[in-house]
């Protein structure tokens, strides 16, 4: 089972360029801090607007780079069943774990199409497939019951749930698929998945305060509800700061205030982020900071 957080983590660029010197610095930051695995090439990694060699290089370079310390999930999905197919033969090339899928977007299938989409990457590949549901950005919904027929099919192992209805999501985790992972996709949900026996998330926002993301989780499998949600409420205020504009610009805009990524450049038609909202990340991160600091002295 696939437990605990997996970070979808960032594709830095230099002078639009892939800044490799910044994404070793980063992988090595985080393979020490709790974190179940990394999946590049998610939303997150700003895949559209990576190109093919691209692509195969950010695979070779986070394998080489993570050194097998922790798992790796690449992002695979779109919506010609038969290209995703080729991509995914290409990512077997790599040791990799598995794939996070998204939901065919803009031709908008229905269920019976997304089942025969999944069924088909499934039945050509052995590598592990992680379902990805996200309708405000696909336009489709893969509804329960999809899920429960595709959760059968030997390597599907888990859902990236960000369905955006709190519903949808409560019926299938009080009567979740055997041996399925179910982890959250929508940041905010991430303590009441738990809650509700989900198994973890995918976390574009515990790229900050990662530390504080994982206690939650161990808080949480330990039965220490208060304890977890004590530690909850300020990431609770923090997560919806890091979404105020179009993902990953303001995690970015963290990571390199942070000296983690040389810089925060995003590639159009995603654009930095506003100076208004660099004033308010820079309070919040830099007080997280401090108090860190403060603790470790
Ligand atoms: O890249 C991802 O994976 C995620 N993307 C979501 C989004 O940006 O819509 C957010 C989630 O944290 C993970």
């Amino acid at each position: 089972m696939l437990t605990g957080i997996l970070l979808p983590i960032i594709t830095p660029f230099k002078d639009n360029k892939i800044d490799y010197k910044s994404y070793k610095r980063l992988i090595d930051h985080y393979v020490d801090k709790g974190i179940s695995g990394i999946i590049p090439l998610g939303t997150t990694g700003e895949v559209p607007t990576i190109n093919e060699y691209d692509f195969r290089e950010i695979i070779e370079k986070t394998m080489e780079f993570t050194e097998d310390r922790l798992p790796v999930y690449v992002g695979v999905g779109g919506n010609f069943t038969e290209k995703i197919v080729k991509k995914v033969r290409l990512v077997e090339d790599y040791n990799v774990k598995g794939i996070l899928s998204v939901c065919p977007y803009y031709n908008k299938p229905n269920q019976e199409g997304i089942y025969q989409h999944f069924k088909n990457i499934s039945e050509n590949t052995n590598l592990d497939i992680i379902l990805y549901n996200i309708p405000y950005r696909t336009g489709v919904n893969i509804e329960n019951e999809t899920i429960y027929k595709l959760a059968e099919l030997k390597n599907i192992v888990g859902l990236k749930d960000a369905s955006g209805d709190i519903k949808q999501t409560m019926a299938l985790l009080m009567d979740p698929p055997k041996d399925f992972s179910i982890l959250t996709g929508e940041d905010i949900l991430f303590f009441s998945t738990l809650a509700l026996g989900g198994q973890g998330g995918i976390l574009a926002s515990s790229h900050l305060k990662t530390e504080l993301f994982v206690e939650v989780y161990h808080k949480m499998k330990a039965n220490d509800t208060q304890g977890a949600l004590k530690i909850w409420k300020d990431l609770y205020e923090f997560i919806p700061l890091l979404f105020k504009e179009p993902n990953p610009a303001p995690i970015k805009y963290c990571l390199m205030e942070q000296g983690l990524i040389d810089s925060a450049e995003v590639r159009l038609p995603l654009t930095p982020i506003s100076t208004q909202l660099e004033i308010q990340l820079d309070k919040v991160v830099l007080a997280y900071n401090k108090n860190k600091r403060l603790h470790m002295a």
